[in-house]
């Protein structure tokens, strides 16, 4: 509902509105008569997509959707999630950002350029929303697999936020989807007449880093409290160094996966019975994501009683030049000198192949942006010298995961314990129904960025990023953990996103940064209740702008869906 000098917001079309609605919003007349039931409107949506063959079709479907119906939109995604997820987010969305610039219809984020420098803060002030509480920001130059995608790009933060709001009930107003233009390296792109943005060569990081600087600034004084995410920027962008301490920002592609992998390998190596000091783990992928996780699980295995130094030997990176070790000859990026071995005798091993071989690693992990790296041969390796070989192929989107689940199980005797970044299909076995889980930062970020906001946290420390993997881990109820499930059922994403809430909101606690000062003596029941009354619910939204519509007799009072948890 709008404010009654506002024109009207996307939301008040909805044709669920009854006709007192409709007058106050100034919508009536706008929208055909017929006042419809929740249910009438998710089957026409659901026949239109139905209509469609082609994911990306559905894809776009469901982007104009949000964009003039966008509490039906969130209606239909969180109570299909399962079926929405794959089609407003990995795998389409890979395809969404590789045409992003010859499907355009309609602004869905803000763009800034770096022509705009020393003016970013009049550019934040052109968006229309006036309480932003999260932000997805990203320059486009490493999109999931499919590399610098330039602004292209901007299908990410649109999908992420997405997430934000069906899976952890962040009002779809409150969020900021941005997109920075600082150039792409991406010749065929600059070449692309249909290109929209700027057609210039990357701007150095230098550059970046003071546009960036500028923007944390403005965004923090036009939204104080707002939780900046940093999303799909080219390794190496050292902002959680520069920015980490001073404002309420995370990394999702290095901490958020770095969560998530935890809370399935907590899973997993209890199912192996191997215990953590004979784990050996094979990482293909040496980025943000791979040193990412490898530092995760290091936390992890310390807890578990090895010292840093056990642990960190538990882990063997594999990048474009084949292991990391010290002696390789060439200049270590500063991320991977952590994980740089140095009990290779001399011998250089230049291939994940050889790597594997040397290892008999117990763990194999991509994050390599590679497709079908995990070869039937290495799958079967890992099959004979393992009870339960963990194998994750978590590249995305789909093409770019290092297997397939079905291959996975295929050549591993059905033993693999498995988790991939993209979802597949379950597989029937011997009568027996297979899941695949799915590794994706999709069951952390929406938590952590709820256990944020909540807590009005001013920093999120590392205990943050480390109680949602926990959080997560405990989620499974008794039949997901008996049937062997890493992760649970995607369906209950909205109360897993309560738990990592939780945690993420008592770990914010025990630091000392949080700020919201209701809740710090609540127990357990007492905060779930009123986290749960803090989201966003597509599904009472109708009822909710009735009822204030019924109760407000000064049309000058009309706030509408302007709430704010800040
Ligand atoms: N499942 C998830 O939640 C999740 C989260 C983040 C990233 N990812 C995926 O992980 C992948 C990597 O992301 P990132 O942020 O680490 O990117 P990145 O650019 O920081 O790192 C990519 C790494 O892969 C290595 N690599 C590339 N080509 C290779 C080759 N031919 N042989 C060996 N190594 C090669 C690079 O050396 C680098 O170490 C992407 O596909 C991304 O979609 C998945
Ligand atoms: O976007 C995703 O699906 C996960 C992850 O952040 C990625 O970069 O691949
Ligand atoms: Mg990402």
């Amino acid at each position: 509902m709008s404010a009654a000098h506002l024109p009207p917001a996307p939301g008040d079309y909805d044709t669920s509105h009854s006709t007192t609605v409709r007058k106050y919003n100034r919508t009536y007349g706008l929208v055909p008569p017929a006042v419809e039931s929740l249910d009438v409107q998710a089957s026409r949506c659901l026949k239109q997509l139905e209509r469609r063959p082609q994911s990306i079709d559905k894809y776009l479907y469901l982007s104009s959707l949000r964009s003039t119906n966008v509490h039906l939109f969130y209606r239909l995604v969180s109570q299909h999630i399962k079926d929405m997820a794959p089609l407003i987010y990995t795998p389409t969305v890979g395809d969404g950002c590789l045409q992003w610039s010859h499907n355009y219809v309609q602004p869905e984020g803000l763009y800034i350029s770096y022509s705009d420098r020393g003016h970013i803060a009049s550019v934040l002030h052109n968006w229309p929303q006036v309480n932003v509480e999260i932000t997805v920001v990203t320059d486009g130059s490493r999109i999931l697999g499919l590399g610098d995608l330039g602004i292209n790009g901007m299908g990410i933060p649109v999908g992420k936020l997405s997430l934000y709001v069906a899976c952890a009930g962040i009002r779809p107003e409150a969020t900021l989807p941005l997109m920075l233009d600082l150039g792409t390296g991406n010749k065929s792109l600059r070449e692309d007449p249909l290109y929209m943005g700027s057609r210039r060569e990357k701007v150095s990081a230098q550059e970046e880093k003071e546009f960036l600087d500028e923007l944390m600034v403005a965004l923090t004084e036009k939204w104080p409290g707002i939780v900046i995410q940093f999303e799909d920027f080219k390794n190496p962008f050292p902002a959680l160094e520069t920015y980490g301490g001073k404002y309420t920002c995370f990394n999702d592609d290095i901490q958020g996966t770095g969560a998530v992998v935890l809370a399935g390998i907590i899973s997993a190596v209890k199912r192996t019975g191997v215990p953590v000091k004979d784990q050996r783990a094979v990482f293909f992928g040496a980025g943000s994501a791979g040193v990412g996780v490898a530092k995760q699980i290091v936390e992890y295995f310390m807890r578990e009683g090895l010292t840093e130094d056990e642990a960190r030997r538990c882990f063997w990176l594999v990048d474009t030049k084949g292991l990391v070790t010290n002696d390789r000859g060439d200049k270590l990026a500063e991320h991977k000198i952590y994980f740089s071995r140095d009990d290779n005798a001399g011998k250089q091993y230049k291939t994940l192949e050889e790597v594997v071989d040397h290892v008999r690693p117990t763990i194999l992990m991509g994050l390599s942006t590679i497709g079908g790296a995990f070869t039937p041969d290495m799958l079967t390796k890992m099959g004979q010298w393992n009870e339960h070989p963990i194998i994750f192929p978590l590249s995305n989107p789909s093409a770019n995961s290092e297997c397939t689940f079905e291959d996975a199980l295929k050549h591993t005797n059905y033993k693999a314990l498995f988790a991939s970044g993209s979802p597949f299909a379950s597989i029937e076995h011997d009568g027996k129904l297979e899941t695949p889980g799915q590794g994706n930062n999709m069951y952390v970020f929406p938590g952590i960025g709820l256990g944020t906001i909540l807590s009005k946290a001013t920093t999120i420390t590392q205990s943050m990023i480390y109680a949602s993997a926990t959080s997560l881990s405990t989620s499974l109820h008794p039949s997901e953990v008996s049937q062997g499930w890493l992760y649970p059922e995607l369906a209950r994403i909205r109360d897993v996103s309560v738990i990592v809430a939780m945690g993420v909101i008592k770990a914010a606690q025990e630091a000392g940064v949080d700020r919201e000062q209701s809740i710090k003596s609540m127990g357990n029941e007492e905060l779930e209740k009123w986290v749960r009354s803090k989201m966003y619910d597509p599904t009472t939204e109708t009822q909710r702008v009735e009822e204030e519509v019924q109760g407000l007799t000064d049309p000058s009072k009309w706030g509408g869906n302007r709430g704010s948890h800040l």
